[in-house]
């Protein structure tokens, strides 16, 4: 795919409203592996992906390879190859399920979106299935798929899911977690917010663990699936 081979978050920090809920964390995000972020409710995971994906403002430094992206719009994070699929599979309703997607291809000729569009369909045959179908019939998991599928257009070298099963059913989620695996054996680097560590500590070649917008650990996924007591004080300290 591309030569970048991370994504580096440097000495971030975030405040919401008036009050500091990122202090000063470093971590980097390898292209081609999946890194997940666990942590408790509030511990600051989407507070961090959102301020990586230039939606809330932050101190410190975010580079995707060697490009800073100091003060770059959302959109314009979004062009540099850093896709954010946010909580919640939100879609436009009003729109069909390739409407949708079309929305967020970048490269608007013909032939970049017949592509994209065959790209997101291989990965989500179901989607292609329901192609002309208004985005708001479809289930919870099928709108997270348009929402994945979204991002997968984009031609995005990293892509940020937060929170993917939220409300969502096992086999949908296996589905989902299949395809976060395609797109890192296809070079991308994915970040995974997940509510099921087990799940997500499957998925991952790497995790993160956030306790009180601070990081407590930073290694190898199977490490941290072996020191379940790292993970359970992280969640109790909520
Ligand atoms: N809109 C907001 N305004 C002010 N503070 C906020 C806002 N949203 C979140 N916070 C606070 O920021 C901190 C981090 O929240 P954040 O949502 O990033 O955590 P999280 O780990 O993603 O949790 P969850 O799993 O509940 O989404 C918490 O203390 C939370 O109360």
């Amino acid at each position: 795919m591309s030569g970048i081979s991370e994504v580096s978050v440097e000495n971030l920090v975030v405040e919401r409203g008036g009050k500091r809920v990122i202090h000063d964390i470093s971590f980097s995000v390898a292209a081609g592996k999946v890194t997940t972020l666990l942590g408790a409710n509030g511990a600051g995971k989407s507070s961090t992906v959102m301020a990586m994906a230039g939606v809330l403002p932050r101190g410190g430094a975010v580079r995707l390879g060697d490009i800073a992206l100091e003060g770059f719009v959302p959109d314009r994070i979004r062009r540099a190859g850093l896709a954010l699929v946010p909580e919640g599979h939100r879609v436009l309703g009003q729109l069909s399920v390739e409407d949708n997607i079309l929305v967020a291809a970048l490269d608007p000729s013909t032939a970049a979106r017949r592509q994209g569009l065959q790209r997101a369909y291989e990965i989500f045959p179901e989607l292609a299935e329901r192609r002309h179908q208004s985005a708001s019939d479809l289930s919870g998991g099928q709108k997270q798929m348009v929402a994945m599928a979204q991002a997968f257009v984009a031609k995005p070298r990293f892509m940020i899911v937060d929170e993917l099963s939220l409300g969502l059913a096992p086999a949908v989620v296996k589905r989902l977690a299949e395809a976060l695996k395609i797109a890192a054996a296809g070079g991308i680097g994915v970040l995974l917010i997940e509510q099921f560590a087990n799940l997500a500590l499957d998925l991952a070649d790497r995790a993160l663990v956030l306790e009180r917008g601070r990081l407590v650990f930073d290694g190898p996924a199977a490490t941290l699936k072996a020191r379940p007591d790292i993970l359970h004080g992280a969640y109790l300290a909520s």
